[in-house]
């Protein structure tokens, strides 16, 4: 699949509320999920956000493996996450450090809810319900806001 242009901020597109997902099984969507894994793994990110790639649909992947920063981050299948939502959270947030593909350069400490449990539709359309802790929580809430035109330096301490 392609590799697609990431949006920067500044770029008006970043600040739009994505539209929900219609039909799954439309084709454009299913090559935009495509592309976004490949545009992901090209850029190494842990994810990204339909919206990064001016695409202002509420899908993005979730992609989280480990690194020096978060040696102990689950290795995970990129995952496409189609109309997520939050359901419940944890009473208690946790400061990480974020980066985000649309501002390069920028590392910041972002307080997170350290559980959640999310809903969305996967590719093929079942819905799935989970619960996510730690590291792949915190991208969850970092994909979730884009959908919602935030960025992660909106949310510095
Ligand atoms: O802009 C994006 O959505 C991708 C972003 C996702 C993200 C990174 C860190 C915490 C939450 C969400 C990135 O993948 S930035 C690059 C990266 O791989 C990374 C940056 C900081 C810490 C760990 C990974
Ligand atoms: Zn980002």
């Amino acid at each position: 699949a392609e590799q697609l242009e990431i949006a920067q901020l500044g770029n008006p597109i970043l600040r739009q509320n994505a539209q929900p997902v219609e039909d799954i099984t439309d084709t454009a969507i299913q090559q935009l999920i495509d592309s976004l894994i490949a545009t992901a793994a090209s850029a190494n990110g842990v994810g990204i956000a339909a919206p990064q790639v001016s695409q202002s649909y509420r899908v993005f992947i979730v992609a989280s493996r480990p690194s020096p920063r978060y040696p102990n981050a689950p290795e995970m299948v990129p995952t496409a996450m189609i109309n997520p939502k939050i359901i419940a959270y944890s009473a208690e947030r946790v400061k990480g450090w974020e980066g985000c593909l649309s501002v390069p350069g920028v590392r910041g400490l972002v307080p997170r809810y350290q559980a959640i449990t999310v809903e969305y539709l996967d590719r093929q359309g079942n819905l799935q319900r989970q619960e996510f802790t730690d590291f792949v929580a915190r991208i969850f809430q970092h994909e979730l806001d884009h959908l919602d035109g935030m960025v992660f330096v909106d949310r510095l301490e």
